[in-house]
Order: structure tokens, then C-alpha cells, then sequence
């Protein structure tokens, strides 16, 4: 699996929020995305997932141009808020994790994952009695049905406590080690702890104002 990003541009209307963006990640590569609010890192994931639409020749996903990809089952998504979720609905854990595995995501694997994120004892709970940390950690597991070779994280600690965020990036880690490249945005400067490889910093109001590195002693520099 590779994410090639070639002088990526991208602008909403007449305001230009990315500009000249590249970037290569490999398989089992960690990436952090830090920046203040309005920096672009919501738009650069919604680029890499064909949300938002790029140019041709921006993009490639395994040698592929997005803009002609059809599938995204590679990719999972946890977004930043579960604003779009409806906490009022009827449903347990369990329920929810069945109606959203796609075919042949067999109960066996869902009860892994759950186990795996430690929640394997609320799968018969109401999802409307979770507290944030124990629902994050119920969609972690949704993104994780599909087998993505890539997990996206949108400010996944925002609203969990500091044992649950150290469990949290500990299984970050884990699913990494296992080959899952991860991306993860955070708004957060504690990022020291993380043991990621590449670090996309959107430190400015300015376009363009943004340094991709790598996670090692030679500090190279690919922007
Ligand atoms: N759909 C849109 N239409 C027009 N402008 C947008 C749209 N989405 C985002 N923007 C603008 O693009 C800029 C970057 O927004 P973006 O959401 O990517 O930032 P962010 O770094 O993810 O912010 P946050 O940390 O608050 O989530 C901001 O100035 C924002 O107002």
C-alpha cells in the first residue's frame, strides 16, 4: 500500500487552504497531522478520502489516481465528531457493529475486535449509555470490520479522559504494528509519546505554511 501526494492544491471557492502539499506513505507508516483550528487538516483528509475533489495527478493510492478510484474499503474513518450519530436510537453495540460490517464480517471477527478494544463486556448495552471514551472506542471497532489498510483518526482524544487516551494510543500502536498505516489528526502538542513516522505540521494561517518530516534522527525534510 502507498499514499503518494504530488503538489497537492486544493481551495474551497476562491480560498486556497492547501497548496503544494506532497507527501509518500508506505505501508505501516504513522502519520500525525497537528495544527490550530481552520490550519486544513480536515480538508486534507477529506482530499485523501474523495470527499473533497482534487486535480488529477495530486493523488495516488497504489500507483492509482484517486480521482478514478471507486472503492474506499482500504480506508477506515473515525471522524471528530459523532455529531451525525442519533444517541436517541434503540440499538446496543452489537446491533450497530452488525448492520455496518460489510458482507462476509463474520461475528467471530466483530467479537475480536471488541475484545481487542477492550468493550467486549458492553456489546449487549445500549449505545445511548456509553460514556465518549467507550463510544470511540465502539467506532474504532466499526472502522477496524472492513480490514482497512488505512485508519484515519480525526482528534480521537478530544473527548476522552487521560487513562482512557494512554489505552487509546497504546492500541493505535498495536493496530500499527499489526501493518495498519494509521493518520492521525491532533490538535494536541503532546504528541512526543506517539510513535509515528511522519509528522504533517499546519502551523500557519498562511497557505502553505506546513513542514512534513520524518520521525528520525536525520530529520529529512520531503516538502
Ligand atoms: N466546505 C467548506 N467551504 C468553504 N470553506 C471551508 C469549508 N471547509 C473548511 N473551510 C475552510 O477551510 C479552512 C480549513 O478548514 P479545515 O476544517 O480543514 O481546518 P482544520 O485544521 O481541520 O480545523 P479544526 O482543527 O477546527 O477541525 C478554514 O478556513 C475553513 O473555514
Amino acid at each position: 500500500m502507498q499514499i503518494y501526494i504530488n503538489n497537492l492544491t486544493f481551495a474551497y471557492g476562491i480560498k486556497t487552504v492547501l497548496k503544494n502539499l506532497s507527501l509518500t506513505l508506505n505501508q505501516g507508516d504513522y502519520l500525525v497531522i497537528k495544527g490550530k483550528n481552520g490550519s486544513g487538516k480536515s480538508t486534507f483528509i477529506k482530499c485523501l478520502l474523495g470527499i473533497n475533489e482534487v486535480k488529477p495527478n495530486a493523488i495516488f493510492y497504489d500507483q492509482k489516481d484517486i480521482t478514478e478510484f471507486k472503492s474506499w474499503t482500504d480506508f477506515g474513518y473515525v471522524s471528530q465528531s459523532f455529531d451525525e450519530f442519533n444517541y436517541e436510537f434503540p440499538i446496543t453495540v452489537s446491533e450497530l457493529l452488525s448492520v455496518s460490517s460489510a458482507k462476509g464480517v463474520s461475528h467471530q471477527m466483530r467479537l475480536k475486535l471488541l475484545d481487542q478494544m477492550r468493550i467486549f463486556d458492553i456489546q449487549n448495552q445500549n449505545i445511548n449509555s456509553l460514556s465518549g471514551g467507550q463510544l470511540q472506542r465502539v467506532f474504532i471497532v466499526r472502522a477496524m470490520l472492513n480490514n482497512p489498510k488505512v485508519l484515519i483518526l480525526d482528534e480521537p482524544t478530544a473527548s476522552i479522559d487521560k487513562q482512557n487516551k494512554e489505552f487509546f494510543y497504546h492500541t493505535v500502536d498495536q493496530l500499527n504494528k499489526e501493518g495498519i498505516t494509521i493518520i492521525l489528526i491532533t490538535h494536541s502538542d503532546e504528541i512526543s509519546h506517539l510513535n509515528y513516522t511522519h509528522i504533517l505540521d499546519m502551523y500557519g494561517d498562511l497557505t502553505n505554511d506546513f513542514s512534513v518530516r520524518k520521525n528520525s534522527m536525520e530529520g529529512s525534510v520531503q516538502q
